[in-house]
């Protein structure tokens, strides 16, 4: 099963996000998501080098956002694609099938039609305002967590669903009772600096009880 805790990397420049990635990685975080948005191909290319590297040494799955023949190029472990990026079905043909797919999804709807597609797991928010993403889809908030995975529940619908956006420490405890499979952050992970011990505390709060 998928690890529970993805870190998606900020920074504006390929140094800001290496020294990012390098440090979550070394503070606990098992899973990346390189996100280095609107860059020349040398910088996305050079980046995607470094972090396939770093990821392997510290045995944590390393997907790519939006560029498909970028994760093909360096034999990511996947993918994540928006609502407006490369089709699932298309990403698949190019990537096969044991590339892992993630899909975002803001209603019950796009769940289905993603899940449809052929998707691994779904990305599906905004839960609260952030400042990371510019034209934020609506916010979903805890309850529209609680109606949209019921619906999944009563459409047979099994897929690991990760919250994103906004998400703090406190937000976990009523998120995961959701029957939220895990979360995708950015900010927070970023801008802490006492990383080692927030992961632990997001891990202890994703996990439970669950020997990892
Ligand atoms: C895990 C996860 N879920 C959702 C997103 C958002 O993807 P997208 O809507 O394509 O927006 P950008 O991240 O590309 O700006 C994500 N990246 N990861
Ligand atoms: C990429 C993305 N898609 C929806 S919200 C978001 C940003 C998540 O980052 P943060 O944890 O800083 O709100
Ligand atoms: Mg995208």
């Amino acid at each position: 099963m998928y690890n529970k805790l993805q870190y998606i990397s900020q920074g504006e420049s390929v140094e800001e996000q290496l020294y990012n990635i390098h440090s979550a990685l070394d503070n606990g975080c098992d899973w990346i998501q390189m996100r280095f948005k609107h860059q020349k191909p040398k910088k996305a290319f050079a980046l995607a080098e470094s972090v396939k590297f770093l990821c392997e040494e510290y045995l944590a799955n390393f997907i790519i956002n939006d560029d498909v023949h970028l994760a093909k190029q360096f034999n990511a472990d996947g993918i994540h694609l928006g609502l407006s990026d490369m089709g699932v079905a298309e990403a698949r043909a190019i990537l096969g099938k044991t590339k892992i797919i993630g899909a975002t999804a803001n209603t019950f709807e796009d769940i289905v039609k993603q899940v449809n597609n052929g998707c691994d797991y779904i990305g599906l928010g905004p839960f609260k305002f952030t400042k990371t993403k510019s034209n934020l889809s609506p916010i979903i908030g805890l309850d529209g967590y609680r109606s949209i995975i019921d619906k999944m529940k009563d459409s047979g619908i099994e897929i690991p669903l990760y919250a994103i956006g906004g998400i703090t420490l406190e937000d976990l405890e009523n998120l995961v009772q959701t029957g939220i499979h895990g979360i995708a952050i950015s900010g927070i992970i970023t801008k802490s600096d006492q990383k080692s011990k927030l992961i632990t505390e997001l891990n202890e709060k994703l996990y439970g009880n669950v020997i990892i």
